[in-house]
């Protein structure tokens, strides 16, 4: 295919130039083409020179008269070029550019794009682009034209010349993968005047439809995956099966809690789906304290009670730990067993891994890098994955290869705006927690200054008096866990001495799992009134006792974040509070602040969140699992994403497997771009 081929391909394209391609991910022919303009410039009104004001931007055409070159002072060449006009006679002034006068001597036509300096008698114009004019044709002037993402070494010109010359040529004749429907649906232009369009455009209404088009092609051939997967799912038998819903009952009498309706109706969509004969594949939507855990234990408790083997991942160390505890809590009394699978000592971990092996282990706890690693289950039947945006699509797919087609049931905290959610788990179908347990109060919200941080000592001292915890979260410094355990032991020795009637307890992350371990188990049973920690209790992290939650620094955390934190507060029946002490410098940071104490609501702090960072930054870019796109944005294309998804849909109701001839193209163009939905989905 000719978009696959390696850029050498084309004229003007050496190793070397191949070479510094390469170096911004553009390795072949459609890499190249789908580098897009990262804005334009309208230079196609060519007027007079003199009809322009000082400091327009201007496009103007002249014949050269003649030339000079001067040195005004070392290291600088400045070429003036006279130029002549119907109107009359204009300069043209490059710096630096001493092959422009032996280049365009009198005689040349040329077009010429630059900012227009009146302050002489004659106009001059400071040269920023330029071209030959041979015939009618013009690349870099004249027209509305294109603006490159910057790149050390290729120039602006380099790319316009290289797309303009292959789309001239066979570039015309691209086949169109897209379905017609599709295109006529939204009067979208086909890929080969759509790619002309979006390079160079001949107006901006027709650069804006060439824009929807790959905004429309790319979410479209993204959910095709989507769906594939999902479609691959439905259509699999899994070999387990669960005994019938009586058993669940029971356990939910011994909870020591009642199910809020808004947990018993999440856990009869995942009961429902754990006794159909396809694998479950379901998202559980939640906001911090929303009880997801606790349905998530039920599911894990009918797969033990059915005789079957379950995970439950979790993204850090300290919350397997706490998980395999309070879930042992639970269900070890009902004879099930449970087990923590750590990365801490090689024997204890052995044991454990030929335990699960020979079926003598029911349920499983750990991090997901160690349960993702080389695991072997007797027969595994559900997987449940504490997220926490730490994982991401192509994660998911690689779980269906462990145990038989086992369930899977994914929890996220973080409420995520519908579309997005289309994007990051659309392959999952969906439930909501959208009720907290009854009797929780707000968490009350204020913001201090360092100076005002005193009163914040004094809230500690009070509550502890009351018999209540609190939790002393330290600044983050990004990327170095070093500073961030120094600021931890600091803080924890100046408020051991201010508050020297209660006891403070310190966490960070170079401590010792058991360590760790110990001062989580002595703050869990109220021996510890205070915690100071480093952001590892960040999520999940679950003692109701505790009421106070100070976050030292407050400015440096996302807004996301700072709402886990806060999570980790209000989880009992007592009033909390949630004090951020921060000297904001910037107006963003600022306005986190004020939407903390604004609102609780999970799901008005994610929107913001994303408006504030954009969802790179929100979802953690390297860890988000979100897929690289390269014009399509989550945020600006929502109703995109939606019509993608619809279309997605529609097509495959036709062709399933994409196995029709008329959709060779769109399968070739999908296993390019989308690999990996390839190999886990059913086509070839
Ligand atoms: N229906 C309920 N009634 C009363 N308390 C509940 C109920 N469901 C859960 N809880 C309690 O509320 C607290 C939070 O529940 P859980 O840990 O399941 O929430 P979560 O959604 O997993 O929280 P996070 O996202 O913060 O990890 C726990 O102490 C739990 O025992």
């Amino acid at each position: 295919m000719l978009l696959q081929k390696p850029v050498q391909f084309l004229k003007g394209v050496g190793p070397q130039r191949a070479r510094q391609l390469e170096r911004i991910g553009i390795l072949s022919v459609g890499d190249l083409l789908y580098h897009f303009p990262r804005e334009y410039q309208d230079r196609s009104s060519i007027r007079p020179a003199h009809s322009f004001a000082h400091g327009d931007l201007a496009t103007v055409r002249g014949t050269v008269i003649t030339g000079q070159e001067t040195k005004p002072r070392r290291g600088l060449t400045l070429t003036k070029l006279a130029l002549e006009e119907e109107a009359g006679i204009f300069y043209a002034v490059w710096f630096n550019q001493p092959y422009i006068k032996k280049q365009y001597p009198p005689g040349k036509r040329l077009l010429l794009t630059g900012k227009m300096d009146r302050s002489f008698g004659v106009p001059q114009i400071q040269v920023a682009d330029h071209e030959v004019l041979e015939g009618d044709e013009s690349l870099h002037s004249g027209r509305i034209v294109p603006i490159y993402p910057a790149t050390e070494n290729i120039s602006q010109r380099f790319f316009r010349s290289m797309i303009k010359g292959f789309l001239d040529g066979v570039g015309a004749n691209l086949p169109e993968f897209l379905p017609d429907e599709i295109l006529d649906r939204y009067h979208l232009p086909c890929v080969a005047e759509a790619l002309a369009e979006i390079h160079f455009p001949t107006s901006m209404e027709a650069c804006q439809r060439a824009r929807k088009r790959f905004v429309l092609e790319e979410l479209f051939l993204f959910q095709l995956g989507l769906c594939l997967q999902k479609d691959r799912t439905n259509r699999q038998e899994k070999s387990h099966r669960y005994k019938s819903r009586k058993v669940v009952k029971s356990f939910a009498d011994i909870l020591p809690f009642q199910l809020t309706e808004a947990q018993k109706r999440v856990w009869q969509e995942i009961e429902r789906d754990m006794e159909a004969s396809r694998p479950m594949n379901r998202l559980l939507q939640g906001d911090v304290g929303s009880g997801k855990t606790a349905v998530a234990a039920l599911a894990l408790y009918k797969a033990a009670a059915s005789g079957l083997q379950s995970v439950l991942m979790v993204p850090t160390e300290l919350l397997a730990e706490q998980h395999a505890a309070s879930v042992g809590k639970l269900l070890e009394p009902l004879g099930i067993r449970v087990a923590l699978l750590t990365g801490g000592s090689r024997r204890g971990r052995k044991q454990v891994l030929e335990q699960i092996a020979g079926g003598e282990i029911d349920v499983v706890v750990g991090t997901h890098a160690l349960i993702q690693g080389p695991v072997q289950f007797k027969q595994l039947a559900l997987v449940v994955v504490d997220e926490q945006h730490r994982f991401g699509v192509r994660q998911r797919a690689a779980l269906q290869d462990k145990g038989h087609r086992p369930d899977i049931l994914v929890m996220t905290a973080t409420p995520i705006p519908r579309t997005l959610a289309l994007t990051l788990y659309g392959e999952l179908e969906a439930s909501v927690i959208d009720e907290l347990p009854p009797g929780r109060q707000p968490v009350k919200t204020y913001h201090l200054s360092l100076s005002q941080a005193g009163k914040a000592v004094g809230l500690i001292r009070q509550q502890a008096v009351e018999g209540r915890q609190s939790y002393v979260v330290c600044p983050l410094v990004e990327e170095s866990e070093k500073i961030d355990t120094q600021a931890a032991i600091e803080l924890h020795e100046r408020l051991k001495r201010a508050l020297s009637t209660c006891s403070v307890g310190l966490l960070h992350g170079k401590m010792k799992p058991a360590e760790k371990e110990a001062v989580m188990g002595e703050f869990r049973s109220g021996s510890l009134d205070i915690l100071v920690s480093t952001t590892v209790i960040e999520v999940g992290v679950d003692v109701p006792n505790a009421t106070v939650m100070v976050i030292w620094d407050a400015q440096r955390f996302g807004l996301s974040q700072l709402h886990q934190l806060r999570g980790r507060v209000g989880r009992g029946k007592h009033l909390s509070y949630c004090i951020l002490v921060a000297d904001p410098s910037t107006r963003e940071a600022r306005e986190r602040m004020a939407a903390m104490c604004r609102t609780q609501n999970g799901f008005i702090l994610a929107e913001e969140d994303l408006k504030l960072r954009g969802p790179g930054e929100f979802f953690g870019t390297r860890q988000s699992g979100l897929p690289d796109f390269k014009i399509a944005s989550l945020i600006k294309d929502q109703r995109e994403i939606e019509q993608a998804r619809a279309e997605a849909r529609q097509l495959l109701k036709d062709d399933p497997d994409l196995r029709l001839p008329q959709h060779r193209e769109l399968l070739n163009q999908f296993a390019l771009r989308f690999p990996e939905f390839v190999k886990y989905s059913e086509i070839s």
